[in-house]
Parts: C-alpha cells; structure tokens; sequence
C-alpha cells in the first residue's frame, strides 16, 4: 500500500454565537467566532485504484453512508468525476454531538485530503462551497484558520486570536442542533455587531439559556466549572469550557472534576495543518 497522508482534524470552540434571525429555508444567521484547537480526531488517507470508500472503524450506530466522512468522498469524486477511491482510518477524540465540529471538521479534512491525494485541483473555496451541502460548519474547517464568521456560517474573515489554554468539558449527554434551532424560546433577535466589537468586547452565545434549561446535566457542568472560571457553551453544546491560564491550570482542573465529568484540554491553534494542503 502507498503511504497514507495523516492529518489532525481539529475541534473548534464557538468563542461568541449571536443568533440575528431566521433565513426564510429555516436555517439562521448568525455572526460568531470560530477559534480551532490543536486537538482533534486522528486521520488517515490511502488514494486506492478501485473506486470503492472505506472507513476503519466504522461508527457504532451511524451507517457508512451516513457519516460525514463517506459523504464527503462521495460528494467530491461526484462534482470531479474522479474514478479513485480510498481506505480512511480514524481515531476519533472528539465527542460526537459535542458542539465542538467533530463531524464537520472530518468531511472537511476528507475533502481536502482527497482533493490533493486525487489531484482533483478543486480551489479551497470550491472545496468550501462543496462542504457547506454538507454542513454549516464545514467551510471554517476546509479554510483551517480561525475566522469571524457570518451568513450561516459559510462568509469567513481569517483572524488571529490571542493564545489561550482551555478545558473542555463534555456533559453525559447529546444535544440535537435542529432541534435547538427548532425551539421557540430560542433568542434570535440579537443584533447585528461588526468584527471590530466581536474581537474587542465579550459577547454571548445565544443557545446558552434555552440549553441549559432543555439539559440538566448541561446546567450542572455550568455550575461545576463555575468554581473555577467563566463557563461557555459551544456551539448548540453539549461541550461547556472554560478559558485557562495555563495547560497545568486546565490539568489540574481536569483532575478536580473527574471522574464526574469527561473532557479534554487544548491549545488554541489559529491555523490548522490543513490550510498546507490547499490550492489558492
Ligand atoms: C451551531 C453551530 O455549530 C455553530 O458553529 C453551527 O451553526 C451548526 O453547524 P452544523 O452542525 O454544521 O449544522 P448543519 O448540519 O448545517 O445544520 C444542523 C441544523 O441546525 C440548524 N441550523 C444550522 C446552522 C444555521 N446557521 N442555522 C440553522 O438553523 C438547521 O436546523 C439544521 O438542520
Ligand atoms: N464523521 C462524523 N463524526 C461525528 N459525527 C458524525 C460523523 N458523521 C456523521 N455524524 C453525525 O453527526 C452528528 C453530529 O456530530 P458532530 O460531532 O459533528 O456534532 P457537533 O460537534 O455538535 O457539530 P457542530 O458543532 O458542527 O454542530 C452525530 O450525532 C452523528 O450522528
């Protein structure tokens, strides 16, 4: 077999998530800051001759066709008329449903990948427009910069964060994004702020009231890292964090509250070493 080319496909953290109002196809627009960390699932990719797609392991529950991953080598041999296929081997970190993008950031590490492993030349914003039928959130990941992000999700402006230390912390359940979106106590009304605000002044994420009250075991995460910091939710959740002096500050806290809860730390990472593999 030829060599595998292995990548990180990282988590992301919602820093901000203000909801604006409701698009008329029923998604929202939103403004929000995706800050990726240098933690994520592992991946690799062998280019094969015959036109077939695995993946090792398979996920318990969700059939190949379903995944993300499958879909998205699928949706990029399509659009190209590519006849290669591949063997995908993951380990997967992140948890699934955990509002950290575990399921976007893999299609888009797999378009990516693909696209230069089959030497298909799709643009990066090709390849994100690509990913964006396969989630809202996969754009941010094809481009693999932190960015200020609106529309839904899908208009990205690059920006460079301050470098941070964080624990994530994964509550004992899963929180379905439609249905969040779905809800009728769900604020969406926050007006519109520029990216000057957003990168110089707090803001808030919009799903953080209407989660803690639908989930209890949210609610007692908020509490928990509360003794400890600023509790945030990401994304629709499940994932509650908090900002970290230092990655001994976040062990240690990891320590205090375990084995009650789960979780990880990670480094903020603005740029992730998928953005080498693209074609501008
Ligand atoms: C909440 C976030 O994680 C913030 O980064 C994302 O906006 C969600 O991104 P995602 O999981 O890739 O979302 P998708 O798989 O595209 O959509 C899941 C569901 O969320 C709702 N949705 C998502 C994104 C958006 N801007 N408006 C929405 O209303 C839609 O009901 C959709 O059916
Ligand atoms: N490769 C994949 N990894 C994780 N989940 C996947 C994958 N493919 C499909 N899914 C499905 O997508 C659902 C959402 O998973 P994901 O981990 O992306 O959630 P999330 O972190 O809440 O994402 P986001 O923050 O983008 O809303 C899972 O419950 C799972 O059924």
């Amino acid at each position: 077999m030829n060599e595998p080319l292995k990548l990180l496909s990282p988590a992301k953290l919602n820093l901000i998530l203000h909801i604006n109002h409701r698009l008329d196809n029923g998604y929202h627009h939103l403004q929000t800051l995706f800050q990726l960390l240098n933690y994520g699932d592992e991946m690799s990719f062998y280019s094969t001759e015959s036109e077939c797609i695995t993946l090792t392991p398979e996920f318990p529950g969700l059939p190949l066709e379903q995944n993300l991953i499958y879909k998205a080598a699928r949706l990029l041999q399509q659009h190209t008329g590519c006849h290669f296929g591949c063997n995908i081997q993951i380990t997967k970190k992140l948890p699934q449903g955990g509002g950290v993008g575990g399921g976007s950031s893999n299609a888009a590490t797999t378009l990516v990948a693909l696209n230069h492993l089959w030497r298909t030349q799709l643009k990066a914003d090709e390849l994100a427009k690509l990913g964006l039928q396969l989630g809202a959130d996969v754009p941010v990941f094809v481009h693999g910069h932190s960015a200020w992000a609106e529309g839904v999700g899908e208009k990205l402006i690059p920006v460079d964060l301050p470098h941070k230390w964080f624990l994530v912390i994964k509550p004992n359940t899963h929180v379905a994004t439609a249905q969040i979106f779905r809800h009728p106590d769900l604020t969406r009304n926050t007006p519109l702020i520029t990216i000057h605000t957003a990168l110089t002044q707090d803001g808030q994420n919009d799903c953080e009231n209407l989660v803690r009250s639908l989930y209890p075991e949210i609610e007692k995460a908020f509490k928990r890292l509360a003794q400890y910091g600023t509790p945030k939710l990401t994304g629709t959740g499940a994932c509650v964090y908090t900002e970290c002096s230092s990655k001994a500050e976040a062990e240690q806290i990891l320590a205090d509250i375990s084995p009650e809860f789960e979780g990880f730390v990670a480094e903020a990472m603005n740029k992730s070493p998928l953005s080498e593999l693209l074609t501008r």
